[in-house]
């Protein structure tokens, strides 16, 4: 599996998300869309009817991080609305093994998430049920906050878990991704980049996304577009 770099548009302009969609579309893996419901996170973004309209506008795989309450009920509807992947919180979820299995019968790859005091370990018996588990490199709900770097040791302890139990999960890094940051991010295991601030907030989004593929690629040796599975 390749490195994956994934576009927030949490930081791009909300009133004119095709275009920043566009701005990467030849560039990104996937398009990271930032689901937040006001009472997981204290902010309050998009849902369901933007991520349709997102997915009629874009080519790019969606892959909607859903930080809202209640995902057991919520998260087929992203993968029914397109989203190519629906990331949930461990903390939020009744029934996580439920909701992934009904994500994927949606026909959506489904992704575990965990906040920065959620220890990874507890979750290590269902990850054959996910596609991708994401560690949080921040708190959840804002972006450009400081990347935390306590996580890598969570992000190395899963990536050897996959590894000795023979799982084909990515491994997503969120949160404070940058060029500073994304080579140790590489090198604990993380293997899908996700970044807000260091894409859209530069003068050139897709420059931005080139640069940060060359130095994770450089870090993992494999850094090409499409060198995922
Ligand atoms: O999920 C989140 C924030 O909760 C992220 O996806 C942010 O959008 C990342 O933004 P940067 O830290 O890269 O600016
Ligand atoms: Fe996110």
């Amino acid at each position: 599996m390749g490195v994956q770099i994934a576009p927030s548009l949490l930081s791009a302009d909300f009133a004119r998300l095709a275009d920043e969609a566009a701005a990467v579309a030849e560039v990104a893996d996937w398009l990271h869309v930032d689901v937040m419901d006001n009472h997981f996170v204290p902010n309050l973004t998009v849902g369901r009817p933007v991520v349709e309209a997102l997915h009629k506008a874009t080519t790019l795989p969606l892959d909607c991080h859903l930080m809202i309450e209640n995902p057991d009920r919520w998260a087929v509807g992203y993968a029914e609305a397109g989203a190519a992947n629906v990331t949930f919180h461990a903390e939020a979820a009744a029934d996580v093994v439920q909701t992934a299995r009904a994500i994927r019968a949606a026909g959506a790859r489904a992704g575990l998430a965990v906040k920065p005091a959620t220890p990874v370990d507890g979750y290590f018996d269902v990850l054959s049920e996910f596609d991708m588990l994401l560690v949080m490199t921040v708190e959840p709900g804002f972006g450009g906050q400081q990347f935390l770097p306590e996580m890598l040791p969570k992000v190395a302890k899963a990536r050897r878990f996959l590894r000795d139990s023979g799982l084909n999960l990515w491994i997503q890094v969120d949160g404070g991704v940058s060029l500073e940051t994304i080579e140790a991010c590489v090198e604990a295991g993380a293997d899908v980049f996700v970044a807000g601030t260091a894409v859209y907030g530069t003068d050139d989004p897709a420059r931005a996304v080139e640069a940060l593929r060359s130095r994770a690629g450089a870090a993992a040796g494999c850094g090409h577009r499409g060198a995922g599975r």
